[in-house]
């Protein structure tokens, strides 16, 4: 079976989480799902490096992330691939974006996540943002 590595962004502004919603897909369970902006990493590319360059092409923001951001790691078995994910807190002070690739989005505070229907794989990450203390804080 096919094996990717994912890197996902837990992007927080003014206390809330962004939660993109993919569009139709050929995979029923991440159709229209919703995620974690991201994508897979390319041979030789850090992550932290491959998840600046995902927000840039999908969102058209420009962020720092950096290895010590990082907040865990997912390997979830699909029917037809699996996907071992690393999840990086970014904390913006702009909250604007583009949204190039995705079909709609939602900011959420952490008790509002589980609301959504997620791709499975980002179950567990959502289930740790509601037991972390990431979203606290005063500036964010
Ligand atoms: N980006 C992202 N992908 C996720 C999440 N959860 C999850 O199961 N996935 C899956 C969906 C995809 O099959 C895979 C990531 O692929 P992708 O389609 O986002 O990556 P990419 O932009 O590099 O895609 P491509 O060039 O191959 O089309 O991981 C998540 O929170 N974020």
């Amino acid at each position: 079976m096919k094996s990717f590595e994912v890197v996902a962004a837990i992007i927080v502004c003014g206390g809330r989480v962004l939660c993109m919603q993919r569009g139709e897909s050929k995979y029923e369970y991440v159709s229209k799902k919703f995620e974690f902006p991201g994508g897979k990493v390319e041979p030789g590319e850090r992550n932290s490096e491959a998840l600046v360059r995902e927000l840039k092409e999908e969102m058209d923001i420009d962020v720092q992330i950096a290895e010590d951001d990082y907040f865990m790691t997912v390997s979830h078995d699909y029917p037809d691939f699996s996907i071992t994910m690393h999840a990086f807190i970014c904390k913006v002070d702009d909250c604007s974006f583009t949204m190039n690739e995705h079909s709609d989005f939602r900011w959420l505070g952490k008790s509002e996540l589980m609301q959504l229907d997620w791709a499975p794989a980002d179950v567990p990450i959502v289930i740790a943002i509601e037991d972390s203390e990431v979203l606290d804080g005063k500036r964010l």
